[in-house]
Formats: structure tokens, C-alpha cells, sequence
């Protein structure tokens, strides 16, 4: 029998099976994962095989290759990764421009981050039932900067139900990392997204640390029309991920455009004389938001202050 990972309680997982029963699973066998050296072989979001037993649990036999998965550090001083959550549909950012400050850092990281695993990410524009003309102005600019770049943009109003139809189709059957700032209105969405549960605004971790006392409980919401939301408590966004200066480029798609023109293979895109980066930068083709972001990914990467951020 297939099914899929929804939830993990130490040795536990419950498998959501393609007939639509929920089994508690237990691994069988010592799985390796060719590319990671990770403390769970198993993680939800993972389509796995079941053989089920006459008490009604089961063994997971087999694990289906991954698309993608988000991971964390174990511990700070493991080199193991803990996987987080696996093929994951896409990402969403909840932003405000104000009412807290979302700024374009924060964002650029985030995007630069769901490049480097390979996910999608879409960014949501919430609370725009506060904004006044200033903050509406700069909205549509970062609206329009992200479109262009590539990466879709809405408008919502979590708390008067603005905008919530056309998220609930995206969100349908699909995996999706939902991810923001404390205070941009997470807690409030999922609640509208989740009729019937009811969770107090601010109590969203507090409803996923039930069972908390195992350290690898990890659990997607199941969304009413199909398709889960994962909303890690403690963990602010993708988790960690090492990027090599080189790469860093590689995960803003407008950067990594220009930078064939460089003229030096090797070129940090910060000082050298020939770049096309800082070329475009100059001649607008690349904003300077997102090229400060870039500079601030290099300066900082190796630095525990990126690490905090997700
Ligand atoms: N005006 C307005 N306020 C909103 C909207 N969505 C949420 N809020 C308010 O913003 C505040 C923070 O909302 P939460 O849902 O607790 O935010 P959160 O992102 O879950 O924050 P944490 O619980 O700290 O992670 C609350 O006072 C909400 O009522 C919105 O669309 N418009
Ligand atoms: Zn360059």
C-alpha cells in the first residue's frame, strides 16, 4: 500500500494511504539516503510504501525518491541534518510592508534559500486593509520588482477574508511551507483557512507542540479541500542551508543572468572591474534591494547571524 507521511512522533509515523486510512507506521529496515547524512530517515511529506500488519499498524518497507527536501542542523555542534519536511509543491512568504516591517532582506534570503532546496515560493502580501497610501505605493513596487523577477505576488486580508478563495485554490493538493515574520498574520490565516479549529491568534505553536516531548515531532495540517500545510514550530523557515560564496548568485535568478557577462569567471559581483552585475545594477536592470541582499548573504554566510534568520 502507498501513502504519505503526515506525521512524526519518535519512532511513529502516520501514513495517510492513498484509500484515504490513516496507519501508524513504523520503519523496517536501515534505510541510507545516498546524499545526506540525516538523524531521520523518514520525514513528512515522504510517499512511502506500507506493509500493513493484522493490528492494523504497519512497516514502512520503501521510501520513494525525494523532488526536494528542507532540512536543520541536528544539534549545533552535529554535522547531521535533520530533515524538516520533503517534497514540498511550493513555499509561500506571508509579508507586510508594515505592521511589522517585512524587509527586502528578509525576503531575498528566503527566496535565495527556496532556490538552493529547489522550491517554488510564492510571496503573500497580507494586512492590506491597513495600509495607507505610502505603504500601497511601496507594496506595488515590490510587487512589481518580485513579478518580473519571477516570483508570483497576491494581495490578502487574512482578517477580513480578502483574497482567501484564490489562496485556497493554490493551496489544494498541494505540500506547502508556510512561512513569515512573527507578527504578519500566520496564525490568523491558518485559522481561516482551517474552519472549525479555532485556534486563539498566537496559539498556532502552542496547538502543533502537543506530544512536544519528542524532539522529532514534526506534522503537516491537513487543509480541507485536500492538500497540507507544514508550519514547523521553532522553525522560522527553510532551516539551515550552507551556500558556497559562488553560489549564492546561482539563487537570484536576475543576478545569475548577468553575471555571464562578467569578466572574470570567477567574479564576486562586488569589486571587479569589468563586472556586468554592477553594471546592470547601475543601469537599473537589476535592483539595488536585491543586489544589497546578495551582498549581505556573502558578507554574513559562516556567520551565525544567517543561521538564526531561518
Ligand atoms: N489589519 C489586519 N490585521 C491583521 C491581519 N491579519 C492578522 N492581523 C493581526 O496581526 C496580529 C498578528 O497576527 P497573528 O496571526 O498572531 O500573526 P503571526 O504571524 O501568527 O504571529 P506569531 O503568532 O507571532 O507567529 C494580530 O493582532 C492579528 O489580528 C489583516 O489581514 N489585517
Ligand atoms: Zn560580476
Amino acid at each position: 500500500m502507498k501513502g504519505l507521511v503526515i506525521k512524526n512522533t519518535g519512532s511513529w509515523y502516520s501514513v495517510r494511504t492513498d484509500d484515504g486510512r490513516t496507519i501508524e507506521s513504523k520503519i523496517k529496515g536501515n534505510f541510507r539516503l545516498k546524499d545526506i547524512r540525516s538523524t531521520n530517515p523518514v520525514s513528512v511529506g515522504d510517499r512511502v510504501d506500507i506493509d500493513i500488519n493484522n493490528e492494523g499498524t504497519a512497516f514502512i518497507t520503501e521510501i520513494e525518491d525525494r523532488k526536494n527536501y528542507i532540512v536543520r542542523r541536528a544539534s549545533n555542534l552535529s554535522k547531521q541534518s535533520h530533515i524538516i519536511a520533503a517534497n514540498l509543491d511550493q513555499a509561500m512568504l506571508i509579508v507586510t510592508v508594515n505592521y511589522p516591517i517585512t524587509t527586502t532582506v528578509f525576503i531575498d534570503r528566503f527566496l535565495a534559500t527556496a532556490e538552493a532546496y529547489r522550491v517554488p515560493v510564492k510571496l503573500i502580501f497580507n494586512k492590506i486593509d491597513r495600509y495607507h497610501a505610502d505603504d500601497q505605493e511601496y507594496m506595488e513596487a515590490l510587487i512589481h520588482l518580485y513579478t518580473t523577477i519571477g516570483y508570483p505576488c497576491s494581495k490578502i486580508c487574512a482578517k477580513k477574508e480578502i483574497g482567501l478563495d484564490e489562496l485556497r485554490e493554490e493551496l489544494k493538493g498541494k505540500i506547502t511551507l508556510l512561512s513569515g515574520h512573527s507578527g504578519v498574520g500566520k496564525s490568523t490565516l491558518i485559522n481561516k483557512l482551517l474552519p472549525g479549529v479555532n485556534l486563539k491568534t498566537g496559539d498556532i505553536s502552542e496547538y502543533h507542540n502537543k506530544g512536544m516531548h519528542t524532539t522529532t515531532f514534526s506534522e503537516m495540517i491537513e487543509l480541507p479541500d485536500g492538500g497540507f500545510i507544514i508550519d514547523t514550530p521553532g522553525i522560522k523557515g527553510f532551516g539551515t542551508i550552507e551556500m558556497e560564496d559562488a553560489e549564492i548568485s546561482h539563487y537570484f535568478p536576475e543576478i545569475f543572468k548577468h553575471s555571464d557577462k562578467c569578466r572574470f569567471g570567477n567574479c564576486s559581483h562586488r569589486h571587479e572591474p569589468g563586472c556586468a552585475v554592477i553594471e546592470a545594477v547601475e543601469n537599473h536592470y537589476i535592483s539595488e534591494s536585491r543586489y544589497r541582499s546578495y551582498l549581505s548573504i556573502l558578507t554574513d554566510k559562516g556567520e551565525s547571524k544567517y543561521r538564526e534568520d531561518f
